[in-house]
């Protein structure tokens, strides 16, 4: 039955039904419609959702095609997306501040971290979250989004947003299905994406690295202008083992290591509130790196975190992690150390006897260099007159190119 009006008339009224639900305005209002074309009872909406994230989009596309399903005469309905404009999109490099977060192992909260510290993170900049889990992208899947990925006019892929922050994830392109790629492969389809996505925010990007430090790990850092990395491990001795080994491996690449996340380091009682340990931490000590975060095991965390806002362990994650990127590379260079970086061959063993002769015993000896300095030991120990093993060395490596030793005279 219809009622003397065209079917175009009936199908906008029925579109002027369909809310933006950010405001009280219709689709037409909001500027979601662009054009209603219908056909021999073929409906076909054109739309631009693009300021939309992609799971109101999502909401909005179904409320139209149940709305406009309903209209007597109308025998299919389509809605059409329109390609956002690509204007002052950008590539990887524009990004202020590149983050990633790894781990030894899989299944430790890798990408749980790497999404909470984007959400924590998007409080205060403009992020970007990339998920490079190419055997398992479980990025979508903890923040509830889907694709379809949409095209730049240029043919790039545009992030899907989630409360202004732009996500991109293999798993979006390929939505469910397991991706067996391997070396070469894995990492061009990776490359491609990691290169051509036109993000739209540019402060700061987090990648969540596959686990591990395959080839596509150690390309992808290489070939990225990564900040600092964040490893992610659980207590248990063997993973921290391993992750003190991915910590000294991201150094012998010039990785910066912004520090350690120790995760599910204990589980605290619903009922009694009673925190006990998971596993036995007895081998924090081997982890080179500084501990950013010590996290429950908790339900908390299994949820789906918001940008800006998260519980307050990761917030406090966050500004850790904010403050380490922002001296990442950077070494804290004591006044009273000896700094032979850069200082020519010949004359780095004048300047360490000339500062250690100085100090009265039991002063502090400290030496910045940009090579390993544990053979100093054995020439401070010649020149303090003592055996090796009665002096006391510490040797660290501050950033992948700096070194610190420290000794008593
Ligand atoms: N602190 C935590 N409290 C409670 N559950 C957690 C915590 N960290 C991680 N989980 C849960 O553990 C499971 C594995 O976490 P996640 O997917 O982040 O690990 P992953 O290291 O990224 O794994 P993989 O890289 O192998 O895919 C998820 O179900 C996640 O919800």
């Amino acid at each position: 039955m219809t009622d003397g009006t065209t079917l175009t008339d009936r199908v906008e009224a029925a579109l002027r039904t369909v809310r933006d639900p950010a405001a009280d305005l219709s689709v037409f209002e909001a500027g979601f419609v662009e054009n209603v074309a219908v056909a021999d009872g073929e409906v076909t909406v054109e739309t631009d959702l693009t300021a939309l994230d992609g799971e109101t989009s999502q909401g909005v596309i179904e409320a139209i095609l149940r709305a406009v399903d309903d209209v007597d005469g109308v025998e299919s309905v389509h809605v059409e997306q329109a390609a956002p404009s690509s204007e002052g999109r950008a590539g990887v490099e524009a990004f202020d501040r590149v983050i990633a977060v790894a781990s030894a192992k899989g299944g430790v909260g890798k990408s749980t971290v790497a999404t909470h510290l984007a959400c924590a993170l998007a409080a205060d900049h403009d992020v970007a979250l990339f998920d490079a889990d190419i055997h398992g992208p479980n990025v979508p899947t903890l923040l509830d989004l889907s694709g379809p990925v949409h095209s730049s006019e240029e043919g790039d892929p545009l992030p899907v947003r989630r409360g202004g922050m732009d996500v991109m994830s293999v798993g979006l392109i390929e939505s469910g299905t397991p991706l067996a790629w391997r070396g070469a492969m894995a990492h061009d389809a990776l490359s491609d994406l990691f290169t051509n996505t036109a993000w739209r925010n540019e402060d700061v990007l987090v990648i969540d690295l596959p686990p591990g430090t395959g080839d596509v790990v150690l390309t992808t850092l290489q070939e990225t202008p990564v900040d600092g990395v964040v490893v992610v491990t659980t207590p248990f001795h063997a993973a921290v083992a391993d992750t003190a080994r991915t910590v000294e491996l991201f150094r012998d690449n010039e990785v910066p290591v912004l520090g350690a996340v120790i995760n599910m380091a204990e589980y605290v009682c619903d009922c009694c509130g009673e925190a006990n340990d998971l596993f036995a931490a007895d081998g924090l000590g081997d982890l080179d790196a500084p501990v950013l975060a010590e996290l429950p095991f908790t339900h908390d965390l299994q949820g789906r975190p918001e940008p800006g806002s998260v519980p307050a362990v990761i917030e406090r994650l966050g500004d850790r992690v904010a403050d380490a990127v922002e001296h990442a590379g950077e070494v804290d260079v004591p006044a009273d150390a000896v700094d032979i970086r850069g200082v020519a061959p010949q004359e780095r063993k004048e300047r360490v006897r000339e500062r250690f002769e100085s100090l009265a015993p039991g002063e502090r000896f400290v030496l910045v260099s940009d090579r390993d300095p544990t053979p100093v030991a054995g020439f401070l120990s010649r020149l303090a007159e003592t055996p090796r093993d009665a002096l006391d060395v510490d040797v660290r490596r501050a950033t992948p190119t700096a070194w610190v030793l420290e000794a008593e005279r």
